[in-house]
């Protein structure tokens, strides 16, 4: 079963949580196992047959909305009993409160609640070094070398989504692998503030300034959200004077560059001056190939790199933004039940970013005729005489004349023959195709994708 990414299903639980109450998604949501995709439909793990049933009434239809919404054409949904071991790793340690009864009020957050841990994907090893990043990724690798030695403060700037928070989280990951007994703390600036609202309430005022002056690297993300904050400002300057002079790291990343944030205190300013200010600007076609490229090696998705290029292409700044399209091509491909193509690609894009004209490719004709008949490109264009085979290759050679235009010498070269035999390949697929209508079938629907066009109506 082809799992579905963990971003689809985030996907389609925000969906869910925007359409019920709070309580309802809670109680029946919060336990669900999403079981991955198989034969096109999405298949959920849940408690017992009670809960089976519950969905089936109750929540197929939004499930397929959002499913729908995410692309796919024809949403399938089905539901799985889980096993009990399964099933108890799913149940949350408290019972959630049943549907009818209000949720009890959350109680106000403590500092350790509001801690927020180190994201594992977030390392150097995952990050692509490319000429929009290669000085913030060469500072952070220094810090973390030398930590409270080499810049600090470590000050890094740039727009949404292009990798600040995975630099910092690097720089964490590599701290604590060298040295595990060191204290790491990421936080957001919001984070901070909160912690230092409920600190003030609740006279803790001593625990948070133990907890923010007794760590060796401090991350603080969105620094830019200090502004106009007078108490929190004056807060950060002591605990940002405690850690500079023991020599602790402080990294702050922020949204533009520290001469920029409106109403930040002058002294904490030119505190944000005093080490190293470094940006990071949008990747460039290349880098985003080689992101997405390493992004589909980690999903362990096996994607053809032309469709990549197309993303690239597509999703030209934030990498965020990038990361989730090629996400939801994934998610388009394995809920439509249809191999990976540029076609496919920019019709699952089709709904978020501008439609692109897709120019069909010999070898995104071979991809999909291998797909269809289930034998590997390769042995396609091999000198097989199987008659399954030589059909297979008789139909590409057939559709890569008519979509694409590419010559008949062109075509036999890209077979390894000449164009006599392209000529042949393509009158005997003429001629069988008025007679053979299971293979009638296979090249409609094979044009079909080609083109990018629906084939909800043919695939059932
Ligand atoms: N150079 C890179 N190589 C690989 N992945 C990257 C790179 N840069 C960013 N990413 C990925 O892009 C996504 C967004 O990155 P990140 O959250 O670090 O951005 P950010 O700049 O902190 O954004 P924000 O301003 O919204 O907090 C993450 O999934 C991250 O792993």
């Amino acid at each position: 079963m082809r799992l579905i990414s963990q971003e689809i299903w985030s996907d389609v639980l925000g969906y869910v949580r925007k359409n019920i109450t709070e309580v309802e998604y809670h109680t029946w949501f919060a336990p669900v196992k999403n079981l991955g995709v198989q034969d096109g439909s999405l298949v959920l793990g849940v408690r017992n047959s009670f809960a089976q049933e519950w969905f089936r009434k109750n929540y197929l239809k939004l499930l397929e909305d959002a499913l729908r919404s995410l692309g796919a054409q024809d949403p399938q949904v089905s539901f799985q009993v889980l096993p009990a071991a399964q099933d108890a790793l799913l149940l949350p340690s408290d019972p959630p409160p049943p549907p009818s009864v209000p949720a009890p009020r959350a109680p106000a957050p403590t500092f350790t609640e509001n801690r927020k841990v180190l994201n594992p994907k977030y390392t150097f090893e995952n990050f692509v070094v490319g000429p929009n990043n290669n000085l913030a990724h060469a500072a952070a690798l220094a810090v973390a070398e030398s930590p409270g030695k080499a810049y600090n403060p470590l000050f890094i700037y740039g727009d949404v989504g292009l990798g600040k928070t995975h630099l910092m989280h690097a720089v964490g990951h590599y701290m604590l692998e060298r040295f595990p007994g060191k204290r790491v703390e990421y936080v957001s600036t919001e984070s901070f503030t909160n912690d230092l609202i409920n600190a003030i309430r609740d006279d803790k005022m001593t625990q948070f300034r133990n907890r923010y002056r007794s760590v060796d690297l401090l991350l603080v993300d969105d620094i830019q959200f200090l502004a106009g904050k007078e108490r929190t400002q004056e807060e950060f300057f002591h605990t940002f004077n405690a850690l500079y002079e023991n020599h602790k790291q402080i990294i702050l990343s922020s949204d533009r560059p520290p001469k920029d944030i409106q109403t930040l205190e002058g002294r904490l300013r030119s505190r944000f001056e005093w080490g190293l200010i470094t940006d990071i600007q949008s990747p460039e076609y290349e880098t985003r190939v080689a992101i997405l490229k390493m992004n589909a090696e980690h999903n362990r998705i096996d994607i053809p790199q032309e469709v990549l290029e197309l993303i690239a292409r597509q999703v030209t700044s934030n990498i965020r933004e990038l990361e989730g399209a090629l996400m939801r091509v994934v998610a388009f491909s394995s809920l439509n039940n249809v191999p990976f193509s540029r076609a496919v690609a920019a019709k699952a894009l089709s709904n978020v970013f501008a439609p692109q004209e897709v120019k069909v490719e010999m070898m995104d004709v071979l991809r999909q005729v291998a797909a269809q008949f289930n034998m590997p490109p390769d042995v396609i264009r091999g000198s097989g005489r199987v008659r399954e085979v030589v059909q297979a290759r008789q139909v590409a050679q057939y559709l890569i004349r008519e979509l694409t235009d590419h010559s008949l010498p062109e075509i036999g070269q890209f077979f390894g023959r000449d164009h006599s035999t392209v000529m042949h390949a393509i009158s005997k697929v003429s001629e069988q195709m008025g007679k053979d209508s299971e293979l009638t079938a296979a090249v409609d629907l094979l044009r079909r994708r080609m083109k990018g066009q629906d084939d909800e109506d043919s695939d059932a």
